[in-house]
């Protein structure tokens, strides 16, 4: 790996900042937010997105929120430039969206591009030259000043033609880039936005769109924010210019330098809808402006239906989104690992009772930084079971999904049992392969969805009588290996009378541990019951449901004896 060919960033671009404040700011509100999913996301595509995708994605950004909207390069093709007008001939712009469209520095593409301005409420003309040394050596083939000139006269171009061709009622804006900024020497980089806001004039009423791209990231967040709080600090009529920040994700970092910038000063982000774009992708939006809803700060854009928002975004840019994928990857509310699921599982229901008891309903899970609920989510998936689950998890699951609130030794008796089955399998276990496995375990004689009925006993019918001294009569028909025993006890209650049925059968039972509770609520409610048992010298759980809790309980019984035979 040669890795000597490579130079550290801060060698060819320092920056002077030692007295630094962004790493003791905090942010507080939501920046203005600019979507360019149909431009600098489309230019990026495999499949350039067709005009009715285009004409989808516009709507899902509009519907989200997003008030400033890239809509294309119009200047560069004709399906831009029919997107463009399409957007005004079918009144798809809300008043309060400003479009913005992008142009090179060159007047002929500034013309056709104004021209597809009409009609628009509001627009923004965005006007970019590169103003890198790379490319001044290598692609313009320009020295500092020309760059400088083709900026100012980009700027000057646009501002003519607008007062040439363009309507009062249309309110257009004026955004510049210095492509790769932070590889531009800041005081050049300056020096030109300087420049470009002496032509523009800047002033109330009449904001300019500073938007300093990385472009390609080079380095660590830290490093940009530096740059930002730099310019900040040194550009002249900064009341008037929206500092903007457009990040694209090279080292896999976009989010946490567009978080950086914003505390240097952006006041405006630039990104895509789950980050696509060049390459590895512009910086994701959602994940920035859900990383400020998970601090209490409002994003000012709709999350509420991640999912759609996903299957949208996804007919459009035909791209798939990562499991993974912050916030909305099919993985990210889901937990396998069994410490982590008995964590959550005991968050969920410390969470119930402090909403029940002092209606706080402040989020504070573990492993879930945010309520899935908040994005159209369901719990269902956020507890997974394979062979790095534990008990909690197994028991999160049948409590969800089946109602069952298993005691914490049946738990772990069962966690070993699902155990097995991962190990053997390798793979993940369904909710419903899991309802089988207890079931089969459990319940044997129970008609479960075709499992094969097994088990030496099984309860066919009871009586119960109790006298005035409450001692309980039970008369009680058990079937053994197919053949009906009718037996008469009597106990101090039901379960002792049933203990001494079980043991006219010849086995030693002395119960341990023993818990139900209802499964479903009114007339029809079914019970659940759980014995923990030692039966001839074997402890082990037995589970019963039944509609009547005594049957229940004579059936968990049942099943634990049948268990031992097992
Ligand atoms: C970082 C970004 O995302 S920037 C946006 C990039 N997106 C796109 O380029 C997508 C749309 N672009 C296009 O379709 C085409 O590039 C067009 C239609 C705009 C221009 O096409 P062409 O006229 O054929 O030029 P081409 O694409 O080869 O561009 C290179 C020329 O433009 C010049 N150029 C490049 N960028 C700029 C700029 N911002 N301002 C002025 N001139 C520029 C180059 O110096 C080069 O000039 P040269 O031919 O004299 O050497
Ligand atoms: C046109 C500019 C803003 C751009 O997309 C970039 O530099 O990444
Ligand atoms: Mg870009």
């Amino acid at each position: 790996m040669p890795f000597g060919k490579y130079r550290p960033f801060l060698d060819t671009n320092p920056v002077d900042l030692p007295d630094r404040q962004w790493p003791g700011k905090r942010i507080t509100k939501a920046p203005r937010w600019l979507s360019t999913d149909l431009r600098d996301g489309n230019q990026a595509l495999i499949e350039p997105m067709d005009p009715a995708r285009k004409r989808a994605m516009f709507d899902l950004l509009v519907k989200m929120g997003y008030k400033e909207i890239e809509i294309g390069f119009p200047a560069a093709s004709q399906t831009d430039l029919d997107f463009v007008r399409s957007l005004v001939d079918n009144d798809a712009v809300p008043e309060d969206v400003t479009v913005s469209v992008l142009t090179q520095a060159r007047t002929d593409l500034i013309h056709r591009t104004i021209d597809t301005l009409e009609g628009f409420p509001r627009a923004t003309v965005h006007l970019y030259n590169a103003t890198a040394p790379v490319f001044r050596n290598v692609v313009f083939r320009n020295d500092k000043e020309a760059t400088k000139q083709l900026a100012i006269d980009g700027t000057r171009d646009v501002m003519d033609y607008l007062e040439k061709v363009m309507d009062d009622d249309v309110i257009v804006g004026y955004q510049y880039s210095p492509e790769i900024f932070v590889d531009t020497e800041l005081d050049f980089a300056l020096e030109v936005c300087e420049a470009v806001m002496d032509i523009w004039q800047p002033a109330d009423d009449r904001e300019i769109i500073l938007n300093l791209p990385s472009t390609v990231e080079r380095a660590t967040p830290n490093v940009y924010a530096d740059q930002i709080e730099w310019m900040s600090r040194n550009l002249s009529r900064r009341e008037h210019v929206v500092l903007s920040a457009h990040n694209h994700n090279d080292r896999g970092t976009g989010v946490a330098t567009s978080e950086l910038a914003m505390l240097a000063g952006a006041d405006r982000v630039e990104g895509c809808l789950f980050g696509q774009g060049e390459r590895t992708g512009n910086v994701d939006l959602v994940t920035v402006g859900l990383n400020l809803y998970t601090q209490g700060i409002d994003p000012q854009i709709d999350f509420s239906n991640i999912d759609e928002v996903q299957k949208i975004v996804e007919h459009c840019t035909r791209m798939e989104t990562p499991a993974r994928m912050p916030y909305v990857g099919d993985l990210v509310y889901t937990s396998f690992s069994g410490s982590h699921q008995d964590a959550i599982k005991k968050g969920f229901e410390a969470r119930r009772k402090k909403i029940e008891e002092t209606g706080d309903d402040t989020w504070d899970l573990p492993y879930l930084p945010i309520d899935p609920a908040d994005l159209g989510r369901t719990y269902e998936a956020v507890v997974r079971v394979n062979s790095q689950s534990g008990k909690g998890g197994v028991a999160y699951l049948l409590s969800t999904t089946k109602n069952l609130d298993l005691p914490r030794r049946l738990q772990i008796e069962l966690s070993q049992i699902v155990k097995n089955h991962t190990d053997a399998s390798g793979g993940e276990v369904t909710a419903d392969e899991l309802w089988h496995i207890f079931a089969d375990e459990y319940l044997p004689a129970s008609e479960v969805d075709g499992l094969e009925p097994w088990g030496m006993y099984a309860l066919r019918g009871t009586s119960m009588t109790t006298d005035e001294d409450a001692r309980s009569h039970l008369t009680v028909t058990i079937s053994v290996s197919g053949e009906d025993r009718e037996i008469t006890t009597s106990g101090n209650g039901p379960i002792d009378a049933f203990v001494a049925a079980i043991e006219q059968l010849g086995h030693r039972i002395h119960v341990l541990d023993y818990a139900e509770h209802a499964l479903s609520e009114g007339r029809d409610a079914t019970a659940a019951a759980y014995v923990e048992a030692e039966i001839d010298d074997q402890v082990l759980w037995g589970v019963g449901i039944d509609p009547s809790t005594m049957t229940a309980s004579f059936k968990s019984i049942i099943s634990a004896l049948n268990r031992t035979r097992r």
